[in-house]
């Protein structure tokens, strides 16, 4: 690794110890920070699901982590079924949840990489799973560092930003992605001025992004969804920057639901509106966003959300957790090997090529 790795001052959002994956479960958060001790895949599956721990990198990594301990009690002798069971558990693992790329793009790199030693023992297979594992929770963290970076070459000292959902240190191994840069910023002593959406229906915005910026120090106001577009009439942000699960080959992007609205509020108020993205978020594979599996969860996050009863019983729901935000209202899209403009189909095929050659030396 050529940086330093940032501290975060919360408990990492998942840390390998050994012989368990240490994960905050962040549907605690902001009240308590509680760090579950995962000893199997199954754990780490419902994990992923009932979002312990989410955002695209980290749900990645995580389920990775997960191979390896779904495959660990195997012993040299029994290839057969190690072969057998490891393209289940990764389906089993991937269809943990459909819309961030990155899950799939974690265990297909993965198993790509036991592929090639199939003549090996099982103790080789295991260990080559938990070592392409741990390559990956710790690229992450330098690719996050790098899109801070050039993130920062867009911002200004002074500037008001908005954010929406967490696309932070909790979301990734490090830095996080679209908060990065207000990490990179504020160690250089510059003074950003960010607003947290608060991001319903589960908040992330609030009780993750509006925690671990303020934990670190960061000037950080948080706003109800519905504020965003008054708060950018009022000239208080001069930029957007949010994250993403996924970026289809034409430049659409999919993100936490809201984002959609945001993006349009950003081009009505003429504000540059960027995605931060690590190239693993780039599906080359889906063609536009209407191809993206959107992800739907249950109704009682929206009637009955932490525990409160908000909507009449049996009221017909909708809760889609993503939307898809057209090419067209994206200024620009981040990445750890540069920016790009999102229409620029060639762009974005560089930037993802250039990934894979860095990953092939
Ligand atoms: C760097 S995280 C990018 C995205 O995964 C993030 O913005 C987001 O939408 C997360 O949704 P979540 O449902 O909390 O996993």
């Amino acid at each position: 690794m050529t940086q330093p790795v940032w501290t975060p001052p919360h408990p990492l959002s998942l840390e390998w110890k050994g012989d368990y994956l240490a994960l905050l479960d962040q549907r605690r958060l902001p009240a308590e920070k509680v760090v579950l001790q995962i000893t199997t895949a199954e754990e780490v599956r419902e994990a992923i699901v009932h979002l312990a721990v989410r955002g695209a990198p980290a749900i990645g990594i995580a389920a990775v982590y997960g191979l390896y301990l779904g495959m660990r009690n195997f012993q040299d002798g029994e290839e057969d079924a190690f072969w057998q069971e490891l393209p289940r558990l990764v389906d089993d693992l991937n269809a943990a949840r459909p819309t961030a790329v990155n899950l799939s793009w974690a265990l297909k790199r993965t198993a790509a990489k036991v592929e090639t030693l199939r003549s090996r023992s099982v103790e080789e297979l295991k260990a080559a799973i938990l070592a392409e594992a741990r390559a990956i929770h710790r690229e992450d963290a330098e690719v996050c560092r790098r899109i801070g970076e050039y993130a920062l070459t867009l911002l200004k000292d002074g500037m008001g930003i908005l954010t929406h959902c967490n696309a932070g240190g909790l979301a990734t191994a490090a830095y996080g992605t679209a908060l990065a840069p207000m990490y990179l910023a504020h160690e250089r002593g510059w003074k950003l001025k960010v607003y947290a959406d608060e991001t319903r229906p589960v908040l992330q915005g609030s009780r993750l992004t509006a925690f671990e910026l303020q934990q670190a120090g960061l000037d950080v106001t948080l706003i109800c969804d519905n504020m965003a577009g008054a708060v950018m009439k009022e000239g208080k942000v001069q930029v957007v920057i949010v994250g993403t699960d996924r970026v289809a080959a034409n430049g659409d992007v999919a993100n936490k639901i809201g984002t959609y609205s945001v993006a349009v509020l950003a081009k009505a108020h003429g504000i540059p509106f960027y995605v931060a993205a690590p190239t693993s978020s780039i599906d080359l594979g889906t063609p536009t966003g209407a191809e993206i599996p959107i992800e739907e969860r249950a109704a009682e996050e929206i009637t009955c959300g932490f525990g409160k009863a908000t909507a009449p019983e049996g009221v017909q729901v909708y809760n889609p957790a993503f939307d898809v935000t057209p090419a067209e209202y994206v200024t620009a899209i981040i990445t750890e090997n540069g920016i790009v403009d999102p229409r620029d189909k060639e762009g974005l095929r560089r930037v993802v090529l250039h990934k894979q050659t860095i990953a092939e030396k």
